[in-house]
């Protein structure tokens, strides 16, 4: 199980400087990422600010118009089959295969992993209700997403990496995922990256997380640090001079005062002002904070 008695080289995923577009129309201008081993990294953002289009190049699916991508040390656009085996990715609309059962998808993909779980493979058709002779083009979104889940979690991989894997799945049945990314993290180390809106999700599962901004990474850290190193300044309109001009966001009120989303410094402070008379501070959620920043 794990990574117990791989040759582990490099970080499970890494990328530098990458830079992805479409026809002329850039996406993503020079991200760069590391996934240590062992962590759960919640990549979040907007719709269509280029999420699915990061993992794909992380994955050497999609290639970059300049930067690099490397998986477990190898170039992510010639990874080696042994690589490649230590891989589960599940798109956001899957669509292979579609021609066969889900059972016989499984078993065809089910010879290319040494370590695939086949008990796990039965237990989860029945607990996720999935006919094993349906044809998968026949399944509504959420059961298509549930037989791919299943099928990047019988492979066993060291990396697992999910494309908001939650988008099709009712609350139990994300819930039961969950549970399962948190397992499989904490027992067998399986480093994981997921896509998602859902920010309880993230909050629930992850270690760390990245927030994808106009094209690139303006939050990439522990969830703790993120939670812990934000906040909302209050400052009335006779303390108003003193903003920081460092904050990310910033609002007037009516009445003059300002509220502002600050950080602290390396010690741990909160910029000077926060202590000025009658400001006030408090500390922000990562919901509030990515719609503060992002919104
Ligand atoms: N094959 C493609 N050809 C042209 N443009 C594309 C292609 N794939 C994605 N795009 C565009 O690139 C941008 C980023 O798309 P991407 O799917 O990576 O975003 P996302 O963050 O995953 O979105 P969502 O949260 O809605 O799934 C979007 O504007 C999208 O329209």
């Amino acid at each position: 199980m794990g990574n117990v008695g791989l040759a582990t080289t490099g970080s499970p995923l890494s990328v530098r400087k990458l830079v992805c577009g479409y026809a002329g129309v850039s996406v993503l201008n020079g991200v760069d990422l590391d996934l240590p081993e062992g962590s759960v990294l919640g990549l979040i953002g907007r719709n269509g600010v280029g999420k699915s289009t990061l993992i794909r190049a992380m994955l050497g699916l999609l290639e970059p118009l300049s930067g690099c991508a490397e998986v477990f040390g190898e170039p992510a656009l010639k990874l080696s089959d042994t690589v490649k085996a230590r891989i589960a990715y599940v798109p956001q609309q899957p669509e292979a295969l579609a021609w066969l059962t889900a059972q016989q998808m499984l078993d065809y993909v089910s010879r290319f992993y040494s370590r695939w779980d086949a008990t796990f493979v039965r237990t989860m058709l029945k607990q996720w209700d999935i006919p094993p002779d349906r044809v998968l083009a026949k399944f509504s979104p959420g059961e298509r997403q549930r037989v791919e889940l299943i099928r990047g979690l019988a492979s066993q991989p060291d990396l697992l990496v999910l494309d908001e894997p939650a988008a099709s799945l009712d609350p139990v049945a994300r819930r039961q995922l969950l549970r399962e990314i948190a397992l499989r993290a904490g027992e067998a180390g399986t480093t994981v990256l997921f896509s998602t809106h859902i920010v309880s999700d993230l909050e629930r599962v992850a270690s760390d997380v990245a927030f994808l901004h106009k094209g690139s990474l303006l939050l990439n850290c522990s969830v703790d640090d993120a939670k812990e190193r934000f906040g909302r300044l209050w400052l009335p309109e006779s303390a108003a001079t003193s903003a920081p001009s460092s904050a990310r966001v910033r609002r007037v009120h009516d009445d003059g005062s300002l509220s502002l989303v600050v950080e602290r410094d390396n010690d741990g402070n909160w910029p000077e002002s926060a202590y000025a008379s009658g400001a006030r501070i408090e500390t922000l959620g990562l919901e509030d904070l990515f719609v503060e920043i992002a919104g």
